[in-house]
């Protein structure tokens, strides 16, 4: 009796450490699992150097010289992020109008296909998606409209992840996906049907510098829908509470500086573009986007538990730790930003190349 007990006793424990670390904080089934936590295209003993030179950008004063930087600051700020996102976020880096009665899944998908009907495209159209991550609505977006979609990411570590999805997906031959720089785009003039952006160009030092590369690929009459992270006419910013929680959803975020939603449609124009449409799509009577961040403390503390537990095995990477502690602060930051309305992940604004 007792080898049987004893025997059960290990079974069990070895069930639960698997559940534990394997399984535990996965946004999705099958989805990205903690034991398989990397750094991207960072080699695991530079992940914390990594991070403190991430740090780094901030400390330094904002001289225009550092324009020239952000990409490859940014392409590292991915590398430390990209699997803690699929881990515990899944395949859409984005946010999305939370629905009633509807999984995160589904309101993010129907985020993503309402893109779609905004350009109006189909079978047999040449869509671009500028900063496509790992392909989350690159492939919702291939699936509803059946056009053939061309995805553009700075990260390397992102085009393999968005290819392998892509290879298991049933949209693989509609899907292509591109390591390249969205501000020096390598795809010919007036090359596409369509385009939309999700969440990304807020990474661009100058908005115009990829609104121009994009106008220029598309072709004459071609439409471009963008969800652009800006600040709401709510923000003050000689209040010192805005300023922190701003200052902190840039710093947790990778963004040069976060734009004034009043100066996306100037700049869209400015670029040759015409303005067809352009609203918050946060504002009610959509949903809070904020609600899925409030993940609670018990979720942080077990995930931050996992990733602790697999960095002290030598399995997740030194200084994983950090960037997820530095996350769980952004949550914060995003939340704060969403709950006073000073600041929206889903400014859209809908433009168009004149014929022209
Ligand atoms: C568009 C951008 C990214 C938006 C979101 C996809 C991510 C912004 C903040 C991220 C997260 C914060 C907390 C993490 C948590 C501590 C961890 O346990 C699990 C993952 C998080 C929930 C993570 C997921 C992705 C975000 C929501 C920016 C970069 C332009
Ligand atoms: C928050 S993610 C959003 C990804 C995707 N749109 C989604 O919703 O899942 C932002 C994306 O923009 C990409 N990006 C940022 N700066 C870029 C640049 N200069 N050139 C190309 N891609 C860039 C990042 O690599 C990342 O894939």
């Amino acid at each position: 009796m007792d080898s049987l007990a004893l025997f059960l006793a290990t079974a069990l424990l070895a069930f639960v450490l698997y559940w534990f670390v394997c399984i535990l904080g996965s946004a999705e089934q099958k989805g990205k699992r903690a034991i398989n936590l990397s750094s991207g295209s960072i080699s695991r003993e530079k992940v914390q150097d990594k991070y403190k030179q991430y740090w780094s950008f901030f400390l330094r004063p904002k001289e225009i010289e550092t324009a020239d930087k952000v990409p490859h600051f940014v392409d590292t700020f991915y590398n430390l992020v990209t699997d803690i996102y699929e881990w515990g976020w899944g395949q859409s880096f984005h946010f999305a109008p939370s629905v009633p009665g509807k999984s995160h899944k589904d309101a993010t998908r129907i985020h993503e296909e309402m893109a779609v009907d905004l350009l109006k495209v189909g079978p047999g159209h040449r869509i671009l998606d500028v900063g496509c991550g790992v392909g989350g609505p690159m492939r919702a977006i291939a699936a509803r409209s059946r056009s053939n979609v061309v995805g553009i990411t700075i990260n390397q570590y992102q085009v393999d992840r968005a290819r392998a999805h892509n290879r298991k997906s049933g949209v693989d031959s509609l899907c292509e996906v591109v390591c390249g720089n969205f501000l020096q785009m390598p795809f010919p003039d007036s090359s596409f049907d369509g385009a939309y952006s999700i969440e990304a160009t807020c990474h661009a030092p100058k908005l115009e510098d990829v609104y121009s590369e994009i106008y220029r690929v598309l072709r004459p009459g071609a439409l471009y829908v963008s969800y652009e992270w800006v600040t709401t006419d709510r923000y003050k910013a000689d209040d010192p509470e805005h300023v922190e929680i701003i200052q902190g959803i840039e710093r947790g975020d990778a963004l040069p500086g976060l734009r004034s939603y009043d100066q996306v449609a100037e700049i869209a124009q400015k670029v040759g573009f015409e303005v067809v449409e352009e609203r918050d799509l946060a504002k009610p009577p959509a949903g809070e986007w904020w609600q899925r961040l409030k993940m609670g403390k018990i979720a942080y503390w077990r995930n931050h538990v996992v990733v602790s537990f697999l960095t002290l095995l030598g399995v997740a990477p030194k200084g994983v730790v950090d960037v997820h502690e530095m996350l769980f602060k952004t949550a914060g930051h995003l939340t704060r930003g969403g709950e006073t309305g000073i600041f929206t992940p889903m400014h859209m604004i809908l433009c168009r190349k004149p014929m022209s």
